[in-house]
């Protein structure tokens, strides 16, 4: 693994960053188009933000999907430019493809998105004001929000100036991690025993111990690394051997594809392509299609130039947050004020259940417009750490 030092800065992590290309491609699988890329800006995307669509919420935990047809895989991503600038600075050839011109554009693009989602930072006092007298529970998502996005998903480190704005918000404010990564490496990265984790997209919740969970199915007593008794809630349990069956085909179907990169994380698996040439895209996209389709109870998703294969549950950040909520005794909206970070496609289902639930807001890390449930925007993790810390001051200079 050709990572440097989990203490490495940001300076550091920068130059690991990725490039930033022009992401479209279409894929003709038969008579639906794949696509492959980052989640579209705004002003690229068309429709549903979600790639795999269609499926509806029965009354318990499983997802009841429409049968995929052989030989097509429904990923409705439209044609999107990859330009989270935060995360994916452009490279030399985007540089000279880029002219001031289109600087300008974007600029003024970005500035009309920020009226509709308008920067947590300027902000501030609209999201404290309400928060006063009341509880502020804070949700946080890992790459992309605490660590810049870089090209080696292993080499995702946090900057010590993040751990330390994280650990400081966790002294003031009951907080939690929710990652799509399996949840003990997203302990690796962030190394902080004050915080709850959910990984593996919320279907891994490690929280504290509740009785009125001792009868909820799937949620066992355990312990955690310094040997505290946790609740450990795993609505996927069942599918963890399909997992592992899975991610050893995903392996052995991608290995001969340069870049390809699986990720084992653990309720669920990540097929990277960021690396992979875009002309292989379409073989990427077709290999994994050759494995899920002999899973019926798997489904795919679609992040930041990454295919998801995970369970068709109904279960995900959204319901991780109420989940965590009501696992810290927080679930009283009267009292609490939830707010949830995150930059990714699945983060949408945590905003979405705040904006619905009218309950807290949903901040989105972007650097370019998208389409969101989120409430307010940060540009970047810079920024992020930024509003991490303006709570502390505001919490310690908070009279009420
Ligand atoms: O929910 P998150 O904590 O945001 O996790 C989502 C996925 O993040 C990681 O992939 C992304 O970040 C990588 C490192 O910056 C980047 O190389 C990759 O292209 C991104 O998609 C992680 O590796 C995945 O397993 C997570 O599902």
């Amino acid at each position: 693994m050709d990572c440097l030092p989990n203490n490495s800065d940001n300076k550091t992590l920068k130059s690991l960053s990725s490039d930033r290309r022009l992401d479209s491609m279409d894929l003709k699988s038969n008579h639906t188009a794949l696509v492959l890329a980052d989640p579209a800006p705004l002003n690229r995307v068309s429709s549903g933000l979600l790639p795999y669509s269609g499926a509806t919420f029965s009354q318990n935990l499983f997802l009841t999907v429409p049968t995929m047809k052989a030989g097509i895989l429904d990923i409705r991503a439209s044609n999107c430019l990859d330009s989270m600038e935060s995360s994916s600075p452009p490279d030399k050839k985007s540089r000279d493809f880029n002219n001031d011109l289109e600087s300008t554009d974007t600029d003024v693009a970005y500035r009309a998105w920020l009226l509709k989602y308008p920067s947590a930072l300027a902000s501030f006092d609209q999201i404290t004001n309400p928060a006063k007298g009341k509880r502020i529970a804070l949700f946080l998502d890992y790459d992309g929000t605490l660590s810049p996005i870089v090209d080696n998903p292993d080499c995702a480190f946090m900057s010590n100036d993040m751990r330390a704005a994280v650990k400081n918000v966790a002294e003031f404010f009951p907080t939690a991690i929710i990652s799509g990564r399996s949840r003990d490496k997203v302990y690796e990265f962030v190394w902080l025993t004050e915080l709850n984790y959910a990984g593996s997209h919320g279907m891994d919740i490690m929280g504290p111990v509740r009785q009125s969970f001792d009868d909820h199915s799937n949620c066992i007593r355990s312990t955690d690394n310094q040997g505290k008794e946790v609740n450990l809630f795993q609505p996927a349990s069942e599918f963890l051997p399909m997992i592992d069956e899975v991610f050893n085909s995903l392996v052995n179907n991608t290995k001969d594809i340069r870049g390809a990169k699986v990720e084992n994380n653990k309720f669920c698996v990540s097929v990277h392509y960021r690396n992979v040439d875009e002309k292989d895209w379409t073989v990427v996209a077709q290999r994994v299609h050759d494995v899920i389709r002999n899973y019926p109870r798997l489904r795919l998703t679609h992040g930041r130039k990454v295919l998801e294969v995970r369970p068709v549950i109904n279960w995900d950040k959204g319901k991780a947050v109420t989940f965590l909520l009501e696992s810290l005794g927080l679930s009283n909206c009267e009292d609490v004020l939830p707010i949830y970070v995150g930059d990714d496609q699945t983060d949408e289902d945590a905003f979405k259940v705040l904006r619905e639930g009218n309950c807290g807001y949903g901040i989105l890390v972007s650097s370019v417009p998208k389409e969101s449930n989120a409430f307010f925007s940060l540009k970047d993790p810079q920024e992020v750490m930024e509003f991490l810390k303006s709570l502390v001051v505001w919490k310690k200079t908070s009279t009420l």
